[in-house]
C-alpha cells in the first residue's frame, strides 16, 4: 500500500497543487491529439516545433507541488511513464516520418499512453483521498484516516512484534476558554496545540485531530515506558509557553492517557484503553499523563 500522498501540509495548499494538476492533465490530453495529428502528417511544418520530452507534466508540476508530493511513489511514477512514452513517441514519429510505422510500433505507443493515464489517474485519486483526511480548522489528519493508520500500524506490530503507543490527549477545561475568550480564540488554541505537538514529535509520530478538543496520537516502535516519556514531554512543552492573540493569553494544559497496543487488539480496544487513562489523568486533576498496560 502506498503511503497517503500528503499529510501535513494543508489543505489549502494542496487544493491549490491539485487545480494545476488539472490544468496539467487537460494539457497531457491535448498533447496526445497533438501527436496522433503529427503521426498523420509526419511532414507538416507545423509539427516540428515541439519534442515529446519537453513535455514532461511532473516538470510543470514539480515548482508547485509540496515536498511530501514531489517525493511521493506515484509522483515518480507519472515522470517515469512519461519518460517511456517520449522514448516510445519519438521512435513512433521517427518510422512516421520515413514510412516504416507499423502496427507494433503503434501498439507499443498506445501501451505507453495507457501505462502513463493510469499513473495520472492514481495520482488524482489520492490527492483527492488526502484533501479528505485533511481536518480544516488544524490540518492535521482527521479521525477516518487515523482509524485506517491504525488498523495499518496495529498489523504491523503484530507481524513484525514491534510495539505500538496510542495516546488519547485532551485540552483541559476547554470549555472556559471559549465561553471566557470566544469561539475564535478556542479555535486559535485548537490550531497552537496543533502547531505544537507536530513540532515535538518525532517523524514518524503521527497527530490526529480526533473530533473537538481531543487528539489522537500514535508512536509507532514505542514501548508504554518510552511513550509516557514522549507525550510527558509534550506535556511540558504545552503547558510552560502561554497562547496569545490579540490582547489574550492564556497558559492552556493538556491531560493525556497513554496506552500499549496488545496483539489482539483492534483500533476500538486500544483507544478505549487510552481513554480510561485519559478519563483518570483527567479525574486526578488533569495537567497530567496517565498510562495503562495491556
Ligand atoms: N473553539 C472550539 N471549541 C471546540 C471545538 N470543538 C469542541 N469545542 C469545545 O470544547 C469544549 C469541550 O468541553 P468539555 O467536554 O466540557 O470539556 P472541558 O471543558 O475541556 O473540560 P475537561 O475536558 O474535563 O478538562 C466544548 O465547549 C466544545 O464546544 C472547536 O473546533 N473549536
Amino acid at each position: 500500500m502506498n503511503e497517503p500522498l500528503t499529510r501535513e501540509e494543508d489543505t489549502d495548499k494542496l487544493a491549490h497543487f491539485r487545480s494545476i494538476f488539472r490544468e496539467e492533465l487537460i494539457r497531457h490530453r491535448t498533447y496526445r491529439l497533438d501527436l496522433f495529428f503529427r503521426l498523420q502528417f509526419p511532414n507538416e511544418e507545423s509539427n516540428k516545433k515541439k519534442s515529446p520530452e519537453s513535455l514532461d507534466p511532473t516538470d510543470a508540476l514539480a515548482s508547485s507541488a509540496p515536498i511530501s508530493v514531489r517525493q511521493h511513489v506515484l509522483f515518480k511514477a507519472i515522470s517515469r511513464n512519461f519518460g517511456r512514452l517520449a522514448s516510445v513517441a519519438n521512435e513512433t514519429l521517427a518510422s512516421a516520418t520515413d514510412g516504416t510505422l507499423d502496427a507494433a510500433r503503434f501498439r507499443s505507443l498506445a501501451a505507453a499512453i495507457r501505462r502513463l493515464d493510469s499513473a495520472l489517474d492514481r495520482f488524482d485519486a489520492a490527492i483527492t483521498a488526502s484533501l479528505t483526511d485533511v481536518d480544516e480548522l488544524t490540518g492535521l489528519l482527521n479521525r477516518a484516516a487515523m482509524e485506517r493508520d491504525l488498523e495499518r500500524e496495529l498489523a504491523h506490530a503484530r507481524r513484525n512484534q514491534s510495539p505500538l503507543c496510542v495516546a488519547m490527549v485532551d485540552a483541559d477545561h476547554f470549555k472556559r476558554v471559549n465561553d471566557i475568550y470566544g469561539h475564535g480564540f478556542g479555535d486559535a488554541v485548537l490550531e497552537e496545540l496543533a502547531d505544537r505537538f507536530e513540532a515535538a514529535l518525532r517523524p514518524h509520530d503521527r497527530v490526529y485531530r480526533y473530533g473537538g478538543e481531543e487528539f489522537l496520537i500514535m508512536l509507532p516502535e514505542t514501548t508504554l515506558q518510552d511513550g509516557v516519556q514522549v507525550i510527558e514531554r509534550l506535556r511540558q512543552t504545552v503547558s510552560e509557553t502561554s497562547i496569545s492573540e490579540d490582547d489574550v493569553e492564556v497558559f492552556q494544559t493538556i491531560s493525556a492517557g497513554v496506552a500499549q497496543a496488545g496483539e489482539q487488539d483492534e483500533n476500538e480496544d486500544v483507544i478505549e484503553r487510552a481513554d480510561g487513562a485519559l478519563y483518570e489523568a483527567k479525574a486526578s486533576g488533569r495537567n497530567r499523563v496517565v498510562a495503562v498496560s495491556v
